[in-house]
């Protein structure tokens, strides 16, 4: 059975690009691997859903548990998919994973009512749905403005034209889901943790030393 390492962190940090590097060094060094990011837009009924909610296209409000059980059942959707690639390969990367949903509808509540949000959907995702819990995760640290112009640097997503979705464009939120994920990280939830600076002295680092930071965690 392969082993699920997620990484983790705000948007625009440098995720997508750390998962695709370390499977690629994994695979160099003649393990197998494969990256597997979450949302599955447009191959989930949750997917097209959470797409649609990203760009504003939704005609009625969703409220941080609704959204919470969407991003849930992408991922339960998509279960099938996950076990068999963990089966077929030494390392699975995911590119975002359970303690995103935990940290980004926990922030739209905030205080006890957000913490209590997070354990629900560590409850939900484990439990009920049954998703397996990843070896490692990888908490990528950068801060707003560096992610912030990483995200209009991003090429054309398959869900909407804008250059910030609804959770990008919120500043608040963003600032909210990073104090989230250091609370995941602090208490441990869905562990073990590492935290990872994607940046140095107000620059990113290259991608090569971010990589190579996480591979020294394996
Ligand atoms: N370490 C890095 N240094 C410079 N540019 C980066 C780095 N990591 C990512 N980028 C660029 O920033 C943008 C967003 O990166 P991406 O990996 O898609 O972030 P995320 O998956 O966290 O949203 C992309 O254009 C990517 O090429
Ligand atoms: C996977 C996941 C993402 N999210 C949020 C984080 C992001 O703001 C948004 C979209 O994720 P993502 O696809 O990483 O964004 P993008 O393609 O724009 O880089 O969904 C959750 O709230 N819960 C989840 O379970």
């Amino acid at each position: 059975m392969g082993e699920l390492i997620a990484i983790e962190g705000a948007d625009g940090v440098g995720k997508n690009t750390a998962s695709r590097g370390l499977c690629a060094t994994l695979q160099a060094a003649g393990r197998t691997a494969t990256v597997l990011g979450f949302p599955r837009y447009g191959e989930t009924v949750a997917g097209v859903t959470i797409g649609k909610m990203l760009a504003g296209e939704l005609p009625v409000p969703v409220t941080p548990h609704a959204a919470a059980v969407l991003y849930a059942l992408d991922r339960f959707e998509w279960r099938d998919a996950l076990l068999e690639a963990q089966a077929t390969h030494d390392v699975v990367v995911l590119d975002r994973y359970i303690a995103s949903n935990m940290a980004y509808q926990g922030a739209k509540l905030g205080g006890d009512e957000g913490r209590a949000l997070m354990d629900w959907i560590l409850a939900l995702e484990t439990g009920q749905f049954a998703l397996p819990r990843p070896r490692l995760s990888i908490y990528l640290d950068t801060p707003w403005d560096l992610a912030r112009a990483l995200i209009l640097q991003k090429a054309q997503r398959s869900y909407t034209d804008r250059s910030f979705d609804e959770y990008e464009a919120d500043i608040a939120l963003q600032q909210r889901v990073r104090g989230n994920y250091e609370t995941i990280v602090a208490a441990d939830l869905l562990g073990p943790w590492k935290v990872v600076r994607a940046s140095e002295d107000g620059a990113m680092r290259a991608p090569e030393a971010i990589v190579a930071e996480i591979l020294s965690y394996i």
